[in-house]
């Protein structure tokens, strides 16, 4: 196969090579079960409270902050082993990087939460009434 054909099943590898790794990810990673169970929390709250289109874009960044990182930082732990079975100085320290990348994102995630649902916090609660 040549030309835009060729170039369109290249595509649709790609999405089959990042099905998989997002497969590895939440199968592998019991950081992303909790990032799962955050995402349904959030995503029904923002659904029972009704969140603005800004707020529902802010939330959704911020979701899709902590799960980019979350992927990185694996990617850089399964790259550190394949590099050096040993402990290795650099590696702890790429790891070190790529778990601090979790971290931001995941406060910044929270700070994002705070803002967006601690003013609608009175319509929560009067939900439970
Ligand atoms: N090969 C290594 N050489 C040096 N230090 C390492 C090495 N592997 C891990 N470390 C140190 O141990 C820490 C934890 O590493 P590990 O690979 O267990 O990640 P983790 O944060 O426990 O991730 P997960 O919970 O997803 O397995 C690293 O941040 C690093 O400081």
């Amino acid at each position: 196969m040549t030309g835009p054909g060729r170039w369109r099943r290249g595509r649709l590898h790609s999405f089959g090579y990042a099905a998989s790794g997002l497969r590895r990810l939440v199968a592998g990673q019991p950081n992303a079960w909790v990032h799962l169970f955050a995402t349904c929390v959030v995503v029904a709250l923002g659904l029972l409270l009704g969140l603005s289109w800004g707020e529902w874009a802010a939330v959704v960044l911020a979701i899709g902050l902590v799960w980019t990182a979350e992927a990185l930082n694996t990617a850089v732990e399964i790259l550190g082993d394949a590099v050096s079975a040993e402990e290795h100085p650099l590696v702890g320290q790429a790891k070190d990087l790529g778990a601090a990348a979790v971290l931001i994102a995941s406060l910044t995630a929270v700070v994002v939460g705070l803002v967006v649902f601690l003013p609608k916090m009175s319509g929560l609660l009067e939900l439970f009434d």
